[in-house]
């Protein structure tokens, strides 16, 4: 038998459940006020006033806090050894980002023990869940070799089932002038390694770099994934115009990510695309590579769904903060603080596909994320301050009844 919670002290709960919309509040957040949540073992089995709230086994009092479904963080690349602060560093002197700087992560992460990267992804595991997001997607893709892949693979399992086969990262080095003999090997050997420890297959589509993929090759490179049983996610138009976020249209992928340069076409045919493909939106690489943020204002009005994630990463964002990405979605690509934190919660589950995660509502994941706060709107109102956090209940076995404010 499971023990039941009943989380009190809610001064206001954002549950994304639009059918609780109403009044003066009707954007979709389903805001209730003075609220409990009933956790029973890893579900919600009730939402409601506070006043109205049934019995619990224990009880958890949030003393007045904001409570929001818990970030759904559905871009990172977590399984990486070393750093690139030096490459940051020349960007902010004007030095452009071409994606050259990831054979140095390769490089350190083909040099570490397969025990040191679980090591560093829980890590960054730990520091995204004291920020608040509860589900992580993890792409491999500086491995770059069956084995290495593996690994990395291995390695993101031990934290989520949300893991992407990312071996079309770049060419790596040693297939620069053979670059078609890499394609074959991601799309055989590679792959078919690879499958059993993924659920995603994605690829750096963009025709203007020398180390990422064509859009013939993003479309070889899919087509193998999709007969393999994956599903689809792209890396599209984050360094210029071209044909990523199309490709994952036609392909019915389930994301396009970074759209930093769109073409009014590309515009609507994500529009054309809302109910399958989301344009999942990155702003932190645009901050840490000092690129122009994508206009989000004109995605929304255009009808495009729309998640927002960390991209978190040792090349274009070492940032693992949702926080910081709701802040900039605000200040920079026009969003509302209820579209960003909509985006980077269902958005978030829309983009992996997932019914059960980004809503606080019975049956779903008992994912909640408290604010030292007292309204979501202080997500974008104080950036830089550590004000979200997973909520952590006690386990079975903990005291029943017990106050305890988290
Ligand atoms: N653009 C491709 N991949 C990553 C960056 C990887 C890196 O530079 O290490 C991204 O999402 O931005
Ligand atoms: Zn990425």
């Amino acid at each position: 038998m499971t023990t039941t919670t009943l989380i009190s002290g809610i001064a206001e709960l954002v549950t994304n459940d639009a059918s609780l919309d109403g009044g003066d509040h009707a954007e979709g957040l389903g805001l209730l006020r003075d609220a409990a949540v009933v956790v029973d073992g890893d579900h919600v089995a009730w939402v409601g006033p506070a006043s109205r709230a049934p019995a619990a086994d224990r009880r958890v009092d949030l003393c007045g806090r904001a409570v929001v479904p818990g970030f759904v963080d559905s871009h990172s690349h977590l399984v990486f050894a070393g750093d690139r602060a030096a490459e940051f560093a020349a960007r902010m002197t004007g030095v452009r980002y071409d994606g050259g700087g990831i054979a140095n992560s390769v490089r350190a992460t083909r040099a570490a023990g397969e025990d040191e990267l679980r090591d560093l992804v829980a890590g960054r595991v730990r520091e995204m869940r004291a920020q608040g997001t509860t589900t992580v997607e993890i792409k491999s893709g500086y491995g770059l070799t069956v084995d290495d892949e593996l690994r990395s693979l291995r390695v993101a399992r031990t934290v989520t089932s949300e893991t992407t086969f990312l071996g079309a990262h770049v060419v790596p080095a040693e297939y620069a002038d053979r670059r078609h003999e890499y394609i074959d090997l991601v799309c055989g050997e590679m792959l078919a390694a690879c499958r059993p420890y993924a659920r995603w297959i994605d690829v750096f589509c963009e025709p203007n770099s020398a180390h990422a993929f064509t859009g013939e090759e993003a479309r070889q490179i899919l087509s193998a994934g999709r007969d393999a049983g994956l599903e689809l996610r792209v890396h599209g138009n984050q360094l210029g115009h071209g044909p990523g976020v199309r490709l994952a249209v036609e392909f019915a992928a389930a994301s396009v990510d970074h759209c930093t340069y769109l073409s009014d076409s590309d515009i609507d045919a994500l529009a054309g695309a809302a109910e399958i493909t989301v344009a999942t939106l990155l702003p932190g690489v645009e901050f840490s590579t000092r690129s122009p943020y994508p206009d989000g204002r004109r995605l929304l009005d255009a009808g495009v769904s729309v998640a927002l994630a960390s991209d978190c990463n040792p090349g274009t964002c070492y940032s693992s903060s949702i926080p910081l990405a709701i802040a900039l979605a605000v200040r920079e690509m026009g969003l509302t603080p209820a579209e960003a934190l909509l985006a980077s919660t269902l958005g978030g589950a829309k983009a992996l596909r997932r019914g059960d995660i980004g809503m606080v509502k019975a049956g779903c994941r008992a994912d909640l994320t408290v604010l030292d706060a007292p309204s979501y709107l202080h997500l974008a109102y104080r950036p830089g301050v550590p004000i979200a956090r997973a909520l952590d209940l006690p386990g079975d076995g903990a005291p029943a009844a017990s106050d305890s404010a988290v």
